[in-house]
């Protein structure tokens, strides 16, 4: 049976609200952590809004115009360290408004896909500052057929069903998941990858912003459901090694793809 690993590397970041420089500084010096170690990442991954966080009263001034200084500061990371990274997501600045959008690159540095999130989260007063996306998230990791959603995403099972029956093997979801959700976090994160039978790896922020708190807890979970690696609430990289055919052995063993009845409950 061939092996299809790959290494990962989740940038369990504290985010500071309303400083995008100090959030750049901070990111640059993680992603240089990151890949100085001999077990060098095939993939990095950070959170979501982890420019600006959610300074959403100021965000069309912090917001990053067209994703710019991003895509400078990952394309030249990802070309020198020959790494694909899934750039969490970024406060975007458009002509008709902010975008909270996720920039994937090759490891040639290449811009290879990007995804803005598709449905605001109320409680945090998103639909009040932010524009919404209009398509669902793809993209090749490595070999493998990936999709991308951003945090409150995943509350949505419809879409993670839809990336998988298009092919899907593993989730990437950058996260600000505050306090006091943890449970519906992990749980929500366990319920994508059993019910999918793929990979679901989530990288949440850590740290405080005025009033919130958020709990870290990035997680790594196979399509079995297990749980190959979790972070705790501080500041750090998570690293785990997955093998992306166990997607194929696992849908093997219970054909739940084969079993859908859609003709039942899909109108
Ligand atoms: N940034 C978000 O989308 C947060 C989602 C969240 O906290 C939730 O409970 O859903």
């Amino acid at each position: 049976m061939t092996t299809q690993t790959t290494r990962l590397a989740l940038l369990q970041m504290h985010v500071e609200a309303g400083n995008p420089d100090e959030n750049f500084r901070r990111l640059t010096e993680m992603l240089e952590e990151a890949v100085n170690t001999e077990d060098k990442p095939d993939l990095i991954m950070f959170p979501e809004m982890w420019n600006t966080g959610y300074a959403l009263e100021q965000i069309g001034d912090l917001a990053d115009t067209n994703g710019e200084r991003t895509k400078a500061l990952l394309s030249a990371f990802s070309r020198k360290h020959g790494v694909q990274i899934i750039g969490g997501s970024i406060a975007e600045g458009r002509q008709d408004g902010v975008y909270n959008t996720i920039y994937v690159f090759d490891d040639k540095g290449n811009v290879q896909a990007d995804y803005s999130k598709i449905h605001l989260f109320r409680l945090m007063d998103e639909e009040k500052h932010l524009q919404a996306g209009d398509k669902i998230g793809r993209f090749t990791a490595g070999d493998t057929d990936a999709g991308m959603m951003i945090c409150y995403d995943i509350r949505f099972p419809e879409l993670a069903r839809k990336l998988a029956l298009s092919g899907t093997k593993a989730l990437f979801v950058p996260a600000q998941w505050p306090n006091p959700r943890l449970h519906h976090w992990r749980t929500l994160l366990l319920a994508r990858a059993i019910e999918n039978q793929m990979f679901v790896i989530a990288c949440n922020r850590c740290g405080t912003s005025g009033t919130s708190t958020f709990f870290g807890h990035s997680m790594v979970i196979d399509p079995w459901g297990e749980i190959i690696a979790e972070a705790g609430e501080e500041e750090t990289i998570l690293r785990a090694e997955i093998d992306m055919s166990l997607v194929d052995q696992v849908r093997r063993k219970i054909p739940v793809f084969e079993d859908r009845r859609p003709a039942l409950y899909e109108s």
